[in-house]
Protein backbone atom coordinates (compact mmCIF):
# COMPACT_ATOMS: atom_id res chain seq x y z
CA UNK A 1 0.00 0.00 0.00
CA UNK A 2 1.06 3.13 -0.74
CA UNK A 3 0.77 6.49 1.31
CA UNK A 4 -1.76 9.78 0.01
CA UNK A 5 0.01 12.32 -1.71
CA UNK A 6 -1.31 14.55 -1.18
CA UNK A 7 -2.94 14.17 2.30
CA UNK A 8 -5.67 13.05 2.87
CA UNK A 9 -8.73 14.69 4.22
CA UNK A 10 -11.23 12.84 6.02
CA UNK A 11 -14.54 15.14 7.55
CA UNK A 12 -15.67 14.19 10.69
CA UNK A 13 -19.37 13.86 10.38
CA UNK A 14 -19.73 14.65 14.05
CA UNK A 15 -19.48 18.27 13.35
CA UNK A 16 -22.19 18.07 10.55
CA UNK A 17 -25.94 18.86 10.69
CA UNK A 18 -27.95 15.70 11.52
CA UNK A 19 -31.19 17.35 9.90
CA UNK A 20 -28.97 16.86 6.39
CA UNK A 21 -26.53 14.35 7.22
CA UNK A 22 -26.97 12.77 3.67
CA UNK A 23 -26.32 16.01 1.94
CA UNK A 24 -23.54 16.94 3.96
CA UNK A 25 -22.22 13.96 2.94
CA UNK A 26 -22.38 13.94 -0.68
CA UNK A 27 -21.28 17.49 -0.31
CA UNK A 28 -17.92 16.61 1.60
CA UNK A 29 -17.70 13.83 -1.15
CA UNK A 30 -17.96 16.11 -3.97
CA UNK A 31 -15.92 18.82 -2.06
CA UNK A 32 -12.60 16.63 -2.41
CA UNK A 33 -13.22 14.43 0.81
CA UNK A 34 -11.43 11.16 0.93
CA UNK A 35 -13.04 9.59 3.46
CA UNK A 36 -15.76 9.83 5.73
CA UNK A 37 -14.91 10.11 9.00
CA UNK A 38 -17.19 8.47 11.76
CA UNK A 39 -17.04 9.02 15.69
CA UNK A 40 -18.74 6.59 17.65
CA UNK A 41 -18.97 7.34 21.39
CA UNK A 42 -20.64 5.50 23.95
CA UNK A 43 -21.05 7.09 26.84
CA UNK A 44 -18.68 5.08 28.89
CA UNK A 45 -15.34 4.86 27.36
CA UNK A 46 -16.04 9.06 26.65
CA UNK A 47 -18.10 11.30 28.43
CA UNK A 48 -20.47 11.59 25.03
CA UNK A 49 -22.92 9.65 23.42
CA UNK A 50 -22.48 9.94 19.49
CA UNK A 51 -23.67 7.75 16.58
CA UNK A 52 -23.92 3.53 16.26
CA UNK A 53 -24.35 1.05 13.63
CA UNK A 54 -27.77 2.07 11.79
CA UNK A 55 -26.03 5.76 10.74
CA UNK A 56 -23.03 4.25 9.72
CA UNK A 57 -25.16 1.86 7.56
CA UNK A 58 -26.75 4.99 6.44
CA UNK A 59 -23.76 7.17 5.71
CA UNK A 60 -22.25 3.86 3.37
CA UNK A 61 -25.90 4.20 1.29
CA UNK A 62 -25.15 8.16 -0.01
CA UNK A 63 -20.68 7.83 0.57
CA UNK A 64 -19.16 6.47 -2.47
CA UNK A 65 -15.80 7.44 -0.83
CA UNK A 66 -14.26 5.03 1.79
CA UNK A 67 -15.55 5.35 5.91
CA UNK A 68 -13.06 5.50 8.51
CA UNK A 69 -14.83 3.77 11.31
CA UNK A 70 -13.65 5.23 14.85
CA UNK A 71 -14.75 3.58 17.86
CA UNK A 72 -14.60 5.13 21.33
CA UNK A 73 -16.23 2.43 22.79
CA UNK A 74 -15.33 -0.32 26.17
CA UNK A 75 -15.39 -4.08 24.65
CA UNK A 76 -14.92 -3.17 21.11
CA UNK A 77 -14.42 -6.30 19.97
CA UNK A 78 -17.86 -6.96 20.51
CA UNK A 79 -19.27 -4.61 17.99
CA UNK A 80 -16.24 -5.29 15.44
CA UNK A 81 -18.56 -7.35 13.10
CA UNK A 82 -21.38 -4.91 12.94
CA UNK A 83 -20.10 -1.91 12.01
CA UNK A 84 -17.49 -3.91 9.18
CA UNK A 85 -20.79 -4.96 8.23
CA UNK A 86 -22.36 -1.62 8.14
CA UNK A 87 -19.67 -0.13 5.91
CA UNK A 88 -16.65 0.26 7.80
CA UNK A 89 -13.64 0.41 5.64
CA UNK A 90 -10.96 1.34 8.10
CA UNK A 91 -12.33 0.29 11.96
CA UNK A 92 -10.23 2.09 14.62
CA UNK A 93 -10.46 1.11 18.18
CA UNK A 94 -8.56 2.21 21.14
CA UNK A 95 -5.89 1.16 22.65
CA UNK A 96 -6.86 2.46 25.96
CA UNK A 97 -10.54 0.67 25.63
CA UNK A 98 -9.43 -3.70 25.55
CA UNK A 99 -7.03 -5.70 26.84
CA UNK A 100 -7.42 -7.77 23.97
CA UNK A 101 -5.92 -5.23 21.26
CA UNK A 102 -4.32 -7.79 19.16
CA UNK A 103 -6.96 -9.97 18.78
CA UNK A 104 -9.47 -6.86 17.97
CA UNK A 105 -6.57 -6.21 14.72
CA UNK A 106 -6.67 -9.89 13.71
CA UNK A 107 -10.40 -10.18 13.82
CA UNK A 108 -10.81 -7.29 12.02
CA UNK A 109 -8.68 -8.35 9.13
CA UNK A 110 -10.23 -11.05 9.37
CA UNK A 111 -13.31 -9.37 8.70
CA UNK A 112 -12.42 -7.91 5.67
CA UNK A 113 -11.65 -4.36 7.12
CA UNK A 114 -8.64 -2.30 7.71
CA UNK A 115 -7.59 -2.22 11.17
CA UNK A 116 -6.43 0.87 13.34
CA UNK A 117 -6.02 1.79 16.78
CA UNK A 118 -6.02 4.92 18.20
CA UNK A 119 -3.94 6.42 21.22
CA UNK A 120 -5.44 9.14 23.79
CA UNK A 121 -3.25 11.60 24.29
CA UNK A 122 -1.56 10.89 27.36
CA UNK A 123 -0.82 7.28 26.38
CA UNK A 124 2.68 6.34 25.38
CA UNK A 125 3.65 5.41 22.11
CA UNK A 126 5.08 2.46 22.93
CA UNK A 127 1.11 1.13 23.06
CA UNK A 128 1.92 0.90 19.58
CA UNK A 129 4.96 -1.10 18.96
CA UNK A 130 3.97 -4.54 19.07
CA UNK A 131 0.80 -4.17 16.86
CA UNK A 132 2.08 -1.63 13.93
CA UNK A 133 3.40 -4.07 11.57
CA UNK A 134 -0.53 -5.67 11.83
CA UNK A 135 -1.86 -2.08 11.44
CA UNK A 136 -3.27 -0.45 8.03
CA UNK A 137 -4.03 3.27 10.00
CA UNK A 138 -2.42 4.68 13.61
CA UNK A 139 -4.19 7.61 14.84
CA UNK A 140 -3.02 9.61 17.42
CA UNK A 141 -5.77 11.81 19.04
CA UNK A 142 -4.90 15.53 19.20
CA UNK A 143 -7.42 16.54 21.59
CA UNK A 144 -8.74 14.54 24.50
CA UNK A 145 -11.64 12.44 22.55
CA UNK A 146 -15.00 13.07 23.41
CA UNK A 147 -16.38 16.08 21.59
CA UNK A 148 -15.58 18.30 18.41
CA UNK A 149 -14.53 21.56 18.28
CA UNK A 150 -11.87 21.02 21.21
CA UNK A 151 -8.56 23.10 20.81
CA UNK A 152 -5.11 21.45 19.38
CA UNK A 153 -2.96 19.54 22.27
CA UNK A 154 0.24 21.32 21.18
CA UNK A 155 2.18 18.54 22.50
CA UNK A 156 0.85 16.43 19.61
CA UNK A 157 3.34 18.05 17.22
CA UNK A 158 6.04 15.63 19.08
CA UNK A 159 4.02 13.06 19.21
CA UNK A 160 3.43 12.89 15.82
CA UNK A 161 7.24 13.32 14.92
CA UNK A 162 8.01 10.22 17.16
CA UNK A 163 5.05 8.34 15.64
CA UNK A 164 6.39 8.65 12.29
CA UNK A 165 9.86 7.61 12.90
CA UNK A 166 8.35 4.26 14.69
CA UNK A 167 6.15 3.55 11.81
CA UNK A 168 9.15 4.21 9.17
CA UNK A 169 11.22 1.45 11.50
CA UNK A 170 8.05 -1.05 12.04
CA UNK A 171 5.52 -0.63 9.30
CA UNK A 172 6.31 1.84 6.06
CA UNK A 173 2.87 1.48 4.96
CA UNK A 174 0.64 2.10 8.14
CA UNK A 175 -0.92 5.23 7.17
CA UNK A 176 -0.93 8.26 10.46
CA UNK A 177 -4.26 10.28 11.10
CA UNK A 178 -4.06 13.34 13.13
CA UNK A 179 -7.39 13.75 15.14
CA UNK A 180 -8.83 16.98 16.86
CA UNK A 181 -8.34 20.17 16.71
CA UNK A 182 -7.61 20.37 13.36
CA UNK A 183 -8.18 24.08 12.05
CA UNK A 184 -6.34 26.11 8.69
CA UNK A 185 -4.37 27.20 11.63
CA UNK A 186 -2.70 24.42 13.38
CA UNK A 187 -2.89 21.92 10.29
CA UNK A 188 0.92 23.60 9.97
CA UNK A 189 1.60 21.58 13.20
CA UNK A 190 1.06 18.37 12.28
CA UNK A 191 3.05 18.50 8.98
CA UNK A 192 3.77 14.00 7.90
CA UNK A 193 0.17 12.72 9.28
CA UNK A 194 -1.42 10.83 5.91
CA UNK A 195 -5.07 12.35 6.51
CA UNK A 196 -6.42 14.76 8.72
CA UNK A 197 -9.61 14.27 10.27
CA UNK A 198 -11.70 17.53 10.97
CA UNK A 199 -14.80 18.40 12.22
CA UNK A 200 -15.55 22.17 12.85
CA UNK A 201 -13.03 23.49 10.55
CA UNK A 202 -15.01 21.83 7.61
CA UNK A 203 -18.69 21.94 8.50
CA UNK A 204 -19.01 24.74 10.80
CA UNK A 205 -17.26 27.15 9.05
CA UNK A 206 -18.98 29.90 7.02
CA UNK A 207 -17.39 29.00 3.96
CA UNK A 208 -18.41 26.13 1.96
CA UNK A 209 -17.39 22.19 2.85
CA UNK A 210 -15.82 22.11 -0.42
CA UNK A 211 -13.35 25.78 0.32
CA UNK A 212 -12.67 24.05 3.89
CA UNK A 213 -11.61 21.68 2.67
CA UNK A 214 -9.47 23.19 0.21
CA UNK A 215 -7.67 25.66 2.63
CA UNK A 216 -6.83 22.76 4.87
CA UNK A 217 -5.26 21.15 2.31
CA UNK A 218 -3.31 24.47 1.24
CA UNK A 219 -2.29 24.98 4.45
CA UNK A 220 -1.49 21.88 5.25
CA UNK A 221 0.72 21.54 1.80
CA UNK A 222 3.01 24.74 2.72
CA UNK A 223 4.60 22.58 5.82
CA UNK A 224 6.47 21.26 2.78
O1 LIG B 1 -12.79 11.95 17.67
C1 LIG B 1 -13.08 13.11 17.73
C2 LIG B 1 -13.49 13.71 19.01
O2 LIG B 1 -13.48 12.74 19.97
C3 LIG B 1 -12.90 13.95 16.51
O3 LIG B 1 -13.03 13.20 15.33
C4 LIG B 1 -13.69 15.19 16.41
O4 LIG B 1 -14.94 14.96 15.79
C5 LIG B 1 -12.94 16.19 15.60
O5 LIG B 1 -13.63 17.37 15.64
P1 LIG B 1 -12.93 18.79 15.50
O6 LIG B 1 -11.94 18.90 16.62
O7 LIG B 1 -12.26 18.78 14.15
O8 LIG B 1 -14.07 19.74 15.59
Amino acid sequence: MSRPTPVWIAPSVLAADFTRLGEQVREAQEGGADLIHVDVMDGRFVPNISMGIVVVEAIRRVAQIPLDVHLMIVEPEKYLADFVQAGATYLTFHAEATPHAHRAVQRIRELGAKPGLALNPATPLSFLETLLPDLDLALLMTVNPGFGGQKFIPGSTQRLRELRALRDRLNPACLIEVDGGITPQTVTQVSGADILVAGSSVFNLHSSIQENIKTLRENYALTG
